[in-house]
């Protein structure tokens, strides 16, 4: 092995696209087994490797120098092969450090609550400590040096910064958040590690509050990038570190579509997935399939409450899975639950057509029976208090999906056309 990530289970990982990114095609993942760690240290048949859980301590002990952050993070996940010689570093303190930079957020002499104990959470600390700050663990259990999260906010009301270093929220156990950021008035930015889902809950709530907060992303990004300057003694310029994270979040965000019924969401959505290479989600099309029913169907026999209990459990699945675009139903804003559910993952765009230009009455959208303009007068507040983007919809489908693209930043001129 030349190039390449070791650790137990790298099933998940991103770090061989990262390191493809940056021009290392030689970059591989490879699953070393526990009994056999001290044997690859050993051999030393490698030029560079980044090490995973649970390796940072063994390949700590197993360098012949290491910097100074690693000594303090207690953790190598950067090993390169000098002429036989071993030299580590903690390239994941380079990816806080650049979360927190990318965020302007200053933490000397500030109070800053760091959620666990483990590994990340001691590089976290290291990297606090370094700039000044004053880290606080918290923790879920009583333990010696730590605070409980309940009692966080009464202790330390002053704390600035949060920042998860647990797996708490990390899918599948997306419900979890390990600490409630509602008892704190003095927040300027939250930064969780985790970035699968995109958002996690503790990042949906600081969102909520209008806290300022960032995932795991960018750590990520930037620690291959730090790895990748090691390995090859080079310089990587920000624009490529940038341009790998943008490609990152293109490759897994949702893009949700919401809008009044008849608006194109469905439409639309299905060419802007083939225009960027995404899958496509029609969520009415999930709920007929799990019902095994037509939509009037559903409203037949289990009236609208019926309907909404499958949308939002279908808007649940969904909102799980990346890089897809998704269209919804025109009532997905009638549950508020809803929201957060797609925003995991999502980015949510309004698709706003002009109410002359939609369906009034249509047999297969039961809703419109209750009145076009009181449904779309209700409504229309909630997609716009919903929606992070918004776009006109008002000529063709082809002029739809280029104001689309244009709204998400992205190029214009791809194979958007032909129908
Ligand atoms: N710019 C446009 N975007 C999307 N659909 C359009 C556009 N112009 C006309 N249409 C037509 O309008 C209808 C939109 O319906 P649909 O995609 O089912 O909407 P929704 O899913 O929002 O209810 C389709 O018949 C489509 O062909
Ligand atoms: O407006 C609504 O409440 C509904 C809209 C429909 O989707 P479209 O927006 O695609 O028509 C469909 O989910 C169902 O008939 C309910
Ligand atoms: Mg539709």
């Amino acid at each position: 092995m030349e190039y390449g990530l070791i650790g137990e289970h790298l099933g998940h990982s991103f770090s061989k696209q990262i390191h493809s990114g940056l021009g290392n095609d030689r970059y591989i993942l490879r699953e070393v087994p526990r009994d056999r760690v001290d044997e690859f240290f050993e051999t030393r048949e490698f030029s560079g490797i980044n090490v995973t859980i649970p390796y940072k301590k063994t390949a700590l002990a197993a360098c012949d120098e290491v910097s100074d952050l690693a000594k303090r993070a207690q953790a190598v996940n950067c090993v390169v092969n000098r002429g036989g010689r071993l030299y580590g570093e903690n390239t994941d303190c380079a990816g806080i450090l650049a979360t927190l930079e990318h965020a302007g957020i200053d933490v000397r002499d500030k109070t800053v609550l760091v959620l666990g104990r483990g590994g990340a959470a001691t590089a976290v600390q290291a990297v606090i400590e370094s700039l000044g700050g004053r880290p606080v663990t918290v923790y879920r259990k009583q333990a010696e040096g730590c605070v409980l999260p309940e009692q966080a906010a009464r202790m330390y009301p002053d704390a600035a910064v949060v920042i998860n270093a647990t797996p708490a929220g990390m899918h599948p156990d997306v419900e979890s958040q390990a600490l409630d950021l509602s008892g704190f008035d003095q927040l300027e930015f939250v930064f969780d590690l985790v970035y699968n889902p995109l958002k996690t809950r503790l990042l949906l709530q600081a969102g909520s509050l209008g806290i300022p907060h960032d995932n795991g992303l960018r750590m990520l990004v930037t620690q291959a990038v730090r790895a990748h300057e090691i390995f090859f003694d080079v310089q990587v310029p920000d624009a490529i570190t940038e341009q790998v994270l943008a490609d990152l979040v293109r490759q897994r965000r949702n893009i949700v579509l919401i809008g009044m019924s008849s608006c194109g969401k469905s439409t639309l959505g299905k060419r802007l997935a083939q225009t960027l290479g995404l899958s496509f989600t029609d969520l009415d099309a999930e709920i007929e399939a799990a019902a095994g029913l037509s939509i009037p169907e559903i409203f037949r026999q289990e009236q609208e409450a019926g309907f909404r209990r499958r949308e939002t459990e279908a808007a649940r699945q969904a909102g799980l899975d990346t890089g897809q675009v998704i269209a919804c139903g025109g009532g997905i804003i009638e549950r508020p639950e809803n929201l957060d559910l797609l925003h995991r993952n999502g980015i949510i765009l309004w698709l706003k057509r002009d109410p002359a230009l939609m369906v009034h009455e249509d047999a297969d959208r039961p809703m419109l029976k209750q009145g076009f303009d009181s449904l779309y007068g209700r409504r229309a507040p909630v997609y716009a208090s919903w929606a992070d983007l918004t776009v006109t919809n008002d000529g063709s489908l082809q002029e739809g999906l280029e104001a689309v693209c244009r709204a998400l930043g992205l190029q214009v001129d791809g194979p958007a056309s032909s129908g």
